[in-house]
């Protein structure tokens, strides 16, 4: 069976029309509807000619769909093709091929030149076939997006640099905080529980009264626990990336295999990117 989802009516009805009376009719359904809003069925191989701008939403809502299909053959934009397949030290290398060559094996298999359009569009076109890996590398996906994002932000920066910057280390930082304090929330007992919740029904303005009595002595000695706890961070993130000799390396140039190493040094320091 053969499912064609297309969103404008009247290229619905033209479908129907030129497979009236042939002998493919019972075996193709036609779904009017917006690709990427409608539930996919279950499919096998997909091909597909696309309008441009629903590319990268297209191709991720495919690759998350399950159970994963067996091949899709797609025309795209010439350079967005040529990122989908740019490898690691190629001017088109980016986010967009790491992510995804980690859940797919993408291969270039034709040029289409604009004079091939009647009219001839501005952009050339080529011809991309996709598979999904099977099975797809044990990561956690939201992470690993975290992490290219970072990146890829600066991607011709050494990583050392990118690491260094100061959103980047208050993000990493919010993240460890907040993930360390939900480990220790589930490790209390329920005796701790029961004293939280005991405190909680105190009075209010006692926590006040406390903000209001310190001194600036005291205020001074936590805003330098601040800053040392801010300088061990980062001196803890940038031992991360000397233990796997990545603090001179640039994103433009590490592959895949460098990457899941990356993300797994810091998962092991307890450093989470999403
Ligand atoms: C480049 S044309 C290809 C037309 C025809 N399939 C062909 O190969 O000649 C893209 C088609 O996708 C349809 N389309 C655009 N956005 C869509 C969406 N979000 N969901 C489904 N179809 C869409 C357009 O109406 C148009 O018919």
């Amino acid at each position: 069976m053969v499912i064609a989802i297309e969103v404008d009516p009247r290229m619905v009805l033209e479908l129907q029309r030129r497979f009236q009376g042939t002998p493919f009719n019972n075996r193709l359904k036609v779904i009017q509807g917006d690709i990427l809003k409608c539930d996919l069925p279950y499919f096998d191989i997909c091909v597909a000619n696309i309008p441009y701008q629903i590319s990268s939403p297209l191709t991720f809502k495919l690759l998350s769909h399950r159970p994963a299909f067996r091949c899709a053959i797609i025309m795209f934009q010439r350079e967005f093709a040529m990122r989908l397949i740019a490898q690691p030290g190629q001017n088109l290398y980016c986010r967009l091929s790491v992510n995804t060559q980690l859940l797919a094996r993408i291969s270039h298999l034709l040029k289409v030149g604009k004079n091939n359009f009647r009219p001839p569009p501005k952009v050339d076109s080529s011809v991309v076939r996709i598979e999904p890996r099977k099975p797809l590398p044990p990561v956690n996906f939201k992470e690993w997006d975290g992490l290219i994002r970072l990146c890829f932000n600066r991607k011709n920066k050494t990583l050392g640099s990118i690491f260094r910057q100061k959103s980047v280390l208050s993000l990493l930082e919010k993240n460890y905080k907040t993930l360390n304090a939900l480990q220790l929330s589930q490790d209390t007992t329920s005796q701790d529980t029961e004293i939280v919740e005991l405190a909680a029904l105190g009075d209010g303005d006692a926590e006040m009264e406390i903000e209001d009595e310190r001194d600036d002595d005291e205020m001074e000695v936590e805003e330098d626990n601040a800053a040392a706890d801010k300088s061990a961070f980062k001196e803890k993130i940038l031992g991360v990336l000397k233990q796997g000799d990545f603090e001179e390396k640039r994103s433009s140039k590490l592959t895949q295999v460098d990457f899941l190493y990356i993300l797994s040094l810091f998962n092991k320091a307890g450093i989470h990117f999403s």
